[in-house]
């Protein structure tokens, strides 16, 4: 290979920087303006009834208009115009949490440009032309058509358009950086990328309806608590029906305000009832509810990585088991020869020199780090090598030179090859892991040379964020496909619960089985196509956007930067939208109950003098008590988007602990909040004069 990667990190800047996708921050007051036509637009009844609550308020709302404009009344209108306000904000809640991935949408949208497509066999085509299996060749400047595979050639990439990220990146055949997507451009060299996307299907496609929220489909947790919620309204619609006082307090209403009285009782009684209805129903979470799921999702993009369904994204808030790779996740991963380990009476030279003959192919960082430690890298490979390339299959890899055959590898796989046992060896080797190093076993033939050390760091910090999950409530799993000394020394230095040594990608998936037999939610990274079928397998599986197509496609979400560790903030969103949900739904029927005794009392005093003791709240007058709470079931949906929006903020602690501590602040701000808000617009509706 004449390439080497530092001739190809250094290219000429890239042809005009294209726009990082824009970073929505929090509420901004103008996104809301902006979203008001969108709003306006799902007051279509065919989008509203997909939200049964919303919807009942949507036609109780036009029942009112009917009754106000039959028998016009400012009370009437006043009604009228807060329940079709309530509509609206609801509305506004999901158009501005869609707009937010709307405006990402319309950047990736610009960087994808209309692309010819050069196939290998001399036929220029546009891209959305090309079908699955074509090979097209890609050089320096040149766009990508499309996803696919590098199957010949190594090349950097500028993935700004779709990661953000300016610094380009290697993609090369072969290993687990083969993946390219289409709309990126290659700075230097040339590749020739076999596609793998179905026609409109691309990634970018995909992320462009992902994040603007096209085909978001409802999760079946969503589906479920809209169910209660649709239970919980009929319910309350009963009772509503069934308040025979109603028609009483109707004519009561009107001898006590006859200037409003150019209406008879049954325009009052429908208008009351709606009013009451839309007071009791939980509205408050109905409206936010689908915030509250897209927002999720925006928060993952945010931090770039594409969750390819919102179930996705909750089952990551309830995961139990988080799988974590040893080498690169909670190691640097830049695994480095450190020093070469002689058996006794092997001249050192020799040790060396076979440690780098069996490398000079070994692309792997390791291979890298055992030439350069070896020195000699310059020398040329003899022409009759034949490499046996690594895999995590066999955890070995070497040359074959005609008679000298030489493998280096995990010890267990090295000696079991070489057919040898040896004391010294098991010795060194064990020094070795149990202070955390790899060892790698060098043999020739029969015979075992030396043993190199490979050195990893733990990254710093890690220990406090296991430590985090154990607080969550997650159990957190090293896999590494090396030997258990090692992984027990890097376990208990980093802090993890379990480990999985000399772990094979099928020892994996049969790891994610047994947890999930047990009924736990099991999460993963991967790269590897070796990876591909545990990804599938996991509840919650993140592939690596640098890896393999196989790894793309088998995951449910996809890290745009490539980031392991992103897995356990994954997590934290995850957990952070299950909490925000709970919370708001908790708030939104403390809230109803609350405001069920904000209005009765006072209605029913008119009717029942009795009842004037419940009469705690002293509103202005029945009508005020109903426009009033009217009032503040429509501005609180308001008030809350940007919490909606925004997460509810969260510490992690036991679910338990998380549980008990919402229900106090939620439950009780749901229930204190009416009193005050209802009062206050009271005080201020008592101004308007009939009323
Ligand atoms: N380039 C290589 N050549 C030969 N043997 C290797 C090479 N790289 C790793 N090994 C050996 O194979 C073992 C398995 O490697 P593998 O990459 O599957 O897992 P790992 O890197 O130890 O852990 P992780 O699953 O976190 O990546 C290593 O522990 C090491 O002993
Ligand atoms: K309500
Ligand atoms: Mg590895």
């Amino acid at each position: 290979m004449t390439t080497t990667l530092n001739d190809l990190i250094e290219v000429d800047p890239a042809p005009e920087p294209p726009a990082k996708p824009v970073k929505a921050g929090l509420l901004d007051p103008r996104q809301l303006l902006r979203s008001v036509p969108d709003a306006l637009r799902k007051l279509d009844p065919r989008v509203m009834w997909r939200n049964p609550v919303m919807f009942i308020v949507e036609v109780g709302a036009v029942f009112t208009t009917v009754l106000s404009m039959a028998q016009p009344s400012l009370f009437a209108w006043l009604i009228t115009i807060w329940l079709w306000l309530t509509v609206v904000f609801a509305n506004l809640a999901e158009a501005v949490a869609e707009g937010r991935g709307k405006a990402q949408a319309a950047t990736l949208r610009s960087a994808r440009q209309d692309t010819v497509a050069h196939l290998t066999d001399g036929r220029d085509i546009a891209a959305p032309q090309l079908q699955q299996g074509d090979l097209v060749i890609v050089e320096a400047g040149q766009v990508i058509p499309g996803d696919g595979d590098v199957v010949e050639g190594i090349a950097s990439v500028d993935e700004s358009a779709i990661t953000g990220e300016s610094a380009p990146v290697i993609r090369e055949s072969g290993g687990d950086r083969s993946a390219v997507t289409g709309g990126t451009r290659v700075l230097s060299d040339r590749i020739v990328v076999r596609i793998t996307q179905r026609p409109g299907e691309s990634f970018v496609d995909r992320m462009i309806a992902l994040v603007e929220g096209a085909n978001r489909q409802k999760t079946p947790n969503e589906i479920a608590l809209n169910i209660l919620l649709a239970a919980l309204t009929i319910i309350f619609l009963l009772a509503v029906v069934t308040l025979q006082p109603l028609a009483i307090f109707s004519k009561a209403y009107q001898a006590a305000a006859p200037d409003t009285a150019a209406l008879d009782g049954h325009g009052v009684t429908g208008i009351v009832l709606v009013s009451l209805l839309v007071c009791l129903i939980p509205t408050t979470i109905g409206a936010l509810l689908s915030a509250i799921g897209i927002a999720g999702m925006d928060r993952l993009v945010q931090r770039n990585v594409l969750a390819m369904s919102g179930r996705a994204v909750e089952a990551a808030g309830d995961v139990n088991t988080l799988l974590l790779d040893k080498t690169g996740t909670i190691t640097l991963g830049n695994r480095q020869a450190a020093s070469f380990v002689p058996l006794q009476g092997v001249d050192p030279e020799v040790l060396a020199e076979a440690a780098r003959l069996s490398s000079l192919a070994d692309e792997t960082p390791e291979g890298r780090s055992i030439v350069a430690l070896a020195g000699g890298g310059d020398v040329p490979a003899p022409a009759s090598a034949q490499w046996v390339p690594f895999s995590a299959q066999t955890r070995m890899s070497g040359v074959d030179l005609g008679g000298r055959r030489i493998r280096k590898g995990a010890a267990s796989a090295v000696l079991k090859w070489a057919g040898v046992r040896d004391a010294e060896v098991d010795e060194i080797v064990d020094r070795i892991s149990s202070g955390g190093g790899t060892p790698l076993v060098v043999a020739e033939n029969d015979r075992v040379l030396g043993v190199i050390h490979l050195k990893d760091v733990v990254k710093p910090g890690m220990r406090e964020r296991f430590g985090e999950m154990r607080r969550m409530g997650i159990r957190t799993v090293m896999i590494t496909g090396d030997n258990p000394r090692t992984a027990a020394a890097i376990a208990a230095e980093a802090g993890v619960d379990d480990f999985l040594a000399e772990a094979t990608p099928e020892d994996k998936i049969a790891y994610i089985r047994t947890e999930q037999q047990g009924g736990r939610l099991v999460a993963m990274t991967g790269d590897g196509t070796n990876d591909a079928p545990a990804l599938a397998q996991a509840d919650v599986g993140v592939a690596m956007n640098t890896g393999t197509s196989a790894a793309k496609e088998a995951g449910n979400m996809v890290d745009l930067d490539s980031d392991p560790t992103k897995l356990i903030e994954i997590v934290e969103i995850g957990k952070q939208l299950l909490i925000t949900r709970g919370a708001l739904t908790t708030f939104s029927i403390a809230n109803d109950i609350a405001k069920y005794f904000a209005i009765i009392p006072a209605m029913f005093a008119a009717v029942y003098p009795g009842l004037d003791t419940l009469n705690i709240m002293r509103l202005h007058s029945p009508g005020s008590a109903i426009l009033s709470a009217v009032v503040f079931n429509a501005i609180v949906i308001v008030f809350l988007i940007p919490l909606a929006l925004r997460g509810v903020r969260y510490r992690p602690s036991s679910a338990s602990r998380l549980l008990s501590r919402n229900l106090l602040i939620y439950g009780l701000g749901g229930v204190v909040a009416p009193f005050l808000g209802i009062k206050l617009i009271d005080l201020l509706i008592q101004l308007i004069p009939g009323i």
